[in-house]
């Protein structure tokens, strides 16, 4: 499935959208970039909020706009959430979220509360009034009412900006499986890369109305200028499976040839796939492995690539023995000491690691 989108639009003076582009749609899509790039405005001009003449607009087979045709947001079957929580306050948390499942056909309903109150952990908190709920709750909700029209696309807002870290933290779980879950195509609006190294699979880098270029999660967090690395640094990302906690609590993530311990806290084996973060800044290399020393995590990697990208540093592009990307950021100088080269056996000493959850 793919979403077909050719628009030329001007804001006054100064801003100026200009796109062309075929952007496939399994999965997460994050449309990411500085403020003011566009990204609101090509999600409105997606949903149909915003209709710019002579635009084109194809969703599969489907054409949304084309010359004089254009199709209305109801008629497009799409899900909205945004930033603010947008749930009706004179109703109850259950009427707000089934007010779109009532108003859509039987026959195209594919998603039911059931399994979308499971999904997104809400059955206990039906009967509550809006006002009841916390603003996580709240956008909990915003997302089953979305989910619950059994949209063809999902089109979010920055869906966590107006939610505190802790909050963020609670839903992005939620966020996630229902990414895996309901087989809705995602399109996300973001400029927080952690957001995008959770759940994206793959991201539309826009800059002063343009798209820069589309790419795969992995291609973006394997070149070393990446956009996303621009104010936080470098990270990488891991996939794996958190396995059952040892004696003294720490859990193994991913197989025995890349085996990392974590002090995560939700304990019982869990068969998900899930994501890691390791700051580029993290990691440390060493040409043997260090027995007497704090840090845990060793990983035996190969270099495959060094990239300059400061003044006194560069970052290491290594592969793990389970083939994944993971990025050391170490100096200059440090690299001339080792004499690391491309095709070396290393070992990657990793101060920390973060689950994204
Ligand atoms: N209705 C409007 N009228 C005039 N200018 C607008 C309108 N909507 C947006 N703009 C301008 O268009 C540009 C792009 O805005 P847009 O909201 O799409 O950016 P964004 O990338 O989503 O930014 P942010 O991350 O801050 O939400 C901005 O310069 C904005 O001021």
């Amino acid at each position: 499935m793919t979403l077909h989108i050719q628009a030329l639009l001007r804001h006054g003076d100064d801003f100026q959208l200009q796109v062309d582009t075929e952007l496939p749609l399994q999965g997460v899509t994050a449309l990411f970039g500085r403020s003011g790039c566009g990204k609101t405005t090509l999600l409105r001009i997606i949903a149909g909020l915003e209709r710019v003449p002579g635009a084109t607009l194809r969703f599969g087979e489907q054409i949304w706009q084309q010359g004089r045709s254009f199709v209305p947001l109801h008629r497009r079957r799409i899900g909205l959430v945004f930033q603010e929580d947008s749930l009706l306050p004179h109703l109850s948390a259950r009427d707000n979220l089934l007010y779109g499942y009532r108003r859509t056909p039987a026959a195209l309903r594919r998603l039911h509360p059931p399994e979308v109150c499971a999904m997104l952990d809400i059955e206990g908190l039906l009967e509550r009034r809006i006002d009841q709920l916390s603003g996580g709750q709240r956008q909990r909700f915003a997302l089953g009412r979305a989910l619950l029209i059994s949209p063809q696309l999902l089109l979010l807002d920055e869906p966590l900006s107006a939610l505190d870290t802790q909050t963020k933290r609670e839903i992005m779980p939620f966020l996630s499986r229902m990414a895996a879950q309901s087989g809705v195509p995602i399109i996300m609006v973001t400029h927080a890369p952690d957001e995008v190294e959770r759940l994206a699979d793959r991201i539309v880098f826009m800059r002063d109305g343009r798209i820069e270029c589309i790419e795969s999660l992995g291609a973006a967090l394997a070149r070393h200028d990446s956009p996303l690395f621009a104010d936080e640094g470098a990270a990488s990302v891991l996939h794996g499976v958190l396995g059952e906690a040892a004696a003294d609590g720490l859990r193994p993530f991913g197989p025995a040839e890349a085996r990392l311990w974590l002090s995560a806290a939700a304990s019982g084996a869990d068969t998900r796939p899930q994501r890691l973060q390791i700051r580029a800044q993290d990691v440390s290399l060493a040409l043997d492995d260090p027995q007497r020393i704090s840090i845990q995590n060793h990983l035996k990697v190969t270099i495959e690539r060094i990239d300059p990208i400061k003044l006194q540093h560069v970052l290491v592009a290594c592969r793990t023995g389970d083939g994944q990307l993971l990025l050391a950021e170490i100096t200059r100088r440090a690299t001339q000491q080792l004499q690391l080269a491309p095709g070396q056996s290393v070992f990657a000493l990793i101060k920390s690691v973060a689950l994204l959850e």
